[in-house]
Parts: C-alpha cells; sequence; structure tokens
C-alpha cells in the first residue's frame, strides 16, 4: 500500500519521540531511517549542509520543493526568524498528511504551510494566491528532472531577486545534469557545491547553491 514506510516512520516518532519537541522529531526520524527502513529525507549529514546554508541566507521568505515526511521542513521550520514565512509543496496527498501530523506532532504546525500539488501548478499561483513577492531560499528535493524547469518557472515568475539561493539536494545522486549545467553556465549564479553523502549511506552525493 502506498504511504506503508512513512506511516510506520510516523508511528515510530509518534511513541519514541517527544511531542512538541521538534529536534527529537527531527533526530527519531534519522534513527529509524538509519536502523531500520532507509527513506528519502535530506537526513542528517546534509541535513547539517541545509542548516548552514539557510543561516547563512537568513531569508525571509522561504520555499521548499518536495515536503516528504516534514524531515527537512521541520529543521527549516527550527531556523526561521520570526518574521519568515514558509511554504512547502507537496504532490503526493499520502506524504502531504504524514508531513502534516508529523509537523502538527512537533509543534511547528504554525511556522509551516504544507500546498498541496505539483510544483508546476503551485508556483504560477505563489503571488496571486498566497501573496508571495520574492523568495529568498529554494530547498529542491523533489523530482530531479524537475529541478531545472521549475528554476526557469521560478525565474519566469519573477520570483527571485538579487541575493535568493536555490539549494539543491542530491546533483551527485541521483543527478540533476542539466540543473547544474545551468546554473552553472548561465552567469546568473554564483555556485558552490557541497559533497556529502547520499542520507544514511556512504554512497556520494553533493548540494549546490545557486546565488542570483
Ligand atoms: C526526496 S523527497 C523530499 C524529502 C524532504 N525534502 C526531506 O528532506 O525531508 C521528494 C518529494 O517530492 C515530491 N515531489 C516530486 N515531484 C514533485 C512535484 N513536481 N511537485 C511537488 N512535489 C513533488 C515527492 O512526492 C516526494 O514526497
Ligand atoms: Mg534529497
Amino acid at each position: 500500500m502506498a504511504g506503508e514506510k512513512e506511516h510506520r516512520i510516523l508511528e515510530f516518532v509518534k511513541q519514541n519521540a517527544v511531542s512538541g519537541d521538534p529536534q527529537s522529531v527531527v533526530d527519531h526520524i534519522d534513527k529509524y531511517c538509519s536502523q531500520k527502513e532507509w527513506a528519502m529525507n535530506v537526513g542528517d549529514e546534509k541535513g547539517l549542509i541545509l542548516d548552514k546554508v539557510f543561516k547563512e541566507t537568513n531569508p525571509s521568505l522561504v520555499l521548499e520543493l518536495g515536503t516528504y515526511c516534514g524531515y527537512s521542513a521541520l529543521r527549516i521550520a527550527q531556523l526561521l526568524k520570526p518574521s519568515a514565512r514558509f511554504f512547502t509543496i507537496e504532490i503526493n496527498p499520502v506524504n502531504a498528511a504524514v508531513a502534516r501530523k508529523m509537523i502538527e506532532f512537533a509543534g511547528l504546525k504554525d511556522k509551516i504551510e504544507i500546498l498541496e500539488g505539483s510544483t508546476e501548478h503551485i508556483i504560477p499561483r505563489l503571488r496571486t494566491d498566497y501573496g508571495v513577492v520574492h523568495v529568498d531560499f529554494v530547498f529542491m528535493d523533489h523530482f530531479k528532472d524537475r529541478y531545472l524547469v521549475d528554476t526557469k518557472l521560478l525565474e519566469d515568475c519573477g520570483l527571485l531577486k538579487k541575493g535568493s539561493v536555490l539549494l539543491a539536494d542530491n546533483v551527485v545522486y541521483p543527478g540533476a545534469p542539466d540543473f547544474l549545467e545551468y546554473v552553472r553556465t548561465s552567469g546568473c549564479y554564483d555556485c558552490t557545491n557541497y559533497p556529502a553523502h547520499v542520507e544514511y549511506t556512504d554512497q556520494p552525493d553533493a548540494l549546490e547553491k545557486g546565488c542570483i
């Protein structure tokens, strides 16, 4: 059944983590996924890179593409400044429902707005339907063949401005070569690569930061 593993992760968190303590929820997701069943959270090692780049950017408007169970959203929400807004887009309704419960259990429901649907449909509505003028920080972690199209969509919708940061996961594995080539050669982005490993494994991977 779709979502079985995701429900098992949620159940493990509810049984073992401290309700209202987001760090405890994050730690227990890592514990379950490193010891019991692998899952596609950004994970503890790359999560520290996400935290570092996020803190350096200190964004006011944050967008995540690909919520899954809410793991990276919980990392991000803990670092948000009080006035910041944070939207995360998830296409799979089962994953979105698990993320909602995970975030509610962690006590961060008021800091994270989950938008259910595809990035293709939601990004063009961010300004009209959600009052977003510019996005300061985008964590890109959805389907890898969408990284480049959604980067261009964000540009075409006028949502990026000078200083906006794109941070893309999995640029080595599974890889997003068209996205990497674009951000590194278009002349619009200053790029930094952060080598690491695929979550909960020894397989090489990396995050790429592109600052416009
Ligand atoms: C790798 S997981 C996200 C992991 C999450 N960022 C974390 O670290 O906890 C990718 C998620 O993106 C979602 N997704 C894939 N393509 C999408 C799209 N075009 N629009 C919205 N969500 C998408 C998938 O359903 C999946 O839940
Ligand atoms: Mg990823």
